[in-house]
């Protein structure tokens, strides 16, 4: 049977890059990208993500595993859906990404950037998903989704946990319905673009778009899939139709709002959150955040926390996100 991690990862050319089952067809769209037809009309069309960080092995594995079940015919397929393995080269040797961060790049921003592995790609993520929802608005489907899915380079308070891009409309009741069905210990509530994958999917396509962290970057064969027994069973369900799974985090989800996006724009640029803090540890009104020439980030609420600190980002790229409950 096709493997699609397999195949990526092994960078051989596809020589039959379509095929079928009893209920769906396949196509290989390109490296990583297999689109899922069931032939019985259907009214979604579901797009998702992993591995756009190619040192983020968790979701590939998860994401991996649900293809298989809809290839053997073990699971049902109930949407239309793009599978995507977002960055083969930087998989092949678990790094973040080879050039530069591809996640700051969509909306067209990859045309700043000097061209390599991860701009082409960007592009043709773009292309690819822009084609797919096309097609499946023309076959019929109604609704869009997008789901991108990432784990954290530093341990989190919460460890799973969904970032809404923003956007005007009103968040879908299904979706949000759909991420607490899943688990997730907190959402974040974007206050500015950043060049996402969500971001795109939702602004240029109106997808109900999010992207979902799965604890901690680890590489391939050592991850605790335990943890994201949720996630899996939401997707299962996203896929095939199905009732939602019972929520079954003993905690309520906790949603939090983006109140500073932490811009690295200068050499001196410093950074003031302690290497080990977890994501989402809180830092009391004063605390000096980071410094660089011309602007101090100084915790401005009474108390705030802290998502995605790293000091080591290009110039111009966020070093971190400071956020307050809602
Ligand atoms: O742990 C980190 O510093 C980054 C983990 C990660 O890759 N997160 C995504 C979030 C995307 C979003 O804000 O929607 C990213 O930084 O690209
Ligand atoms: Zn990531």
């Amino acid at each position: 049977m096709f493997d699609l991690l397999a195949t990526t990862l092994s960078g051989d050319a596809v020589t039959e890059p379509a095929g079928q089952t009893e209920t769906l067809d396949w196509q290989w769209r390109g490296e990583g990208i297999l689109e899922l037809s069931p032939r019985q009309p259907c009214q979604a069309a579901v797009v998702i993500s992993a591995g756009i960080h190619g040192n983020e092995t968790a979701p590939v594995e998860l994401l991996n595993q649900l293809v298989s079940e809809l290839l053997s015919g073990e699971r049902l397929l109930r949407v239309r859906l793009l599978v995507l393995l977002g960055n083969p080269p930087s998989m092949r040797i678990n790094k973040r990404f080879t050039g530069a961060d591809m996640n700051r790049m969509f909306g067209g921003r990859h045309a700043r950037y000097t061209p390599d592995n991860e701009t082409r790609r960007a592009q043709e993520l773009e292309q690819v998903m822009a084609l797919f929802y096309r097609s499946a608005t023309a076959a019929g489907t109604t609704e869009r989704f997008h789901y991108d899915l990432h784990t954290a380079i530093r341990g989190s308070k919460h460890v799973r946990f969904g970032l809404l891009p923003l956007q005007t409309r009103a968040k879908s009741a299904a979706m949000l319905a759909w991420l607490d069905a899943a688990g997730l210990d907190a959402l974040v509530h974007h206050r500015s673009p950043g060049g996402t994958f969500t971001h795109f999917s939702s602004e240029v396509f109106q997808a109900d778009s999010c992207t979902l962290e799965l604890g901690k970057a680890l590489p391939f064969g050592s991850n605790d899939h335990t943890q994201f027994t949720g996630i899996r069973r939401a997707l299962e369900a996203l896929v095939s139709g199905e009732p939602l799974p019972a929520r079954e985090a003993a905690a309520p989800l906790v949603h939090y709002r983006v109140v500073q996006d932490v811009i690295r724009s200068q050499d001196d640029f410093q950074l003031f959150i302690p290497a080990d803090a977890l994501n989402f540890t809180a830092f009391r009104q004063g605390f000096v955040i980071a410094k660089e020439s011309g602007k101090t980030y100084r915790v401005a609420a009474e108390e705030e926390v802290v998502l995605f600190p790293n000091p080591n980002v290009a110039l111009g790229l966020r070093a971190g996100l400071m956020l307050v409950k809602m």
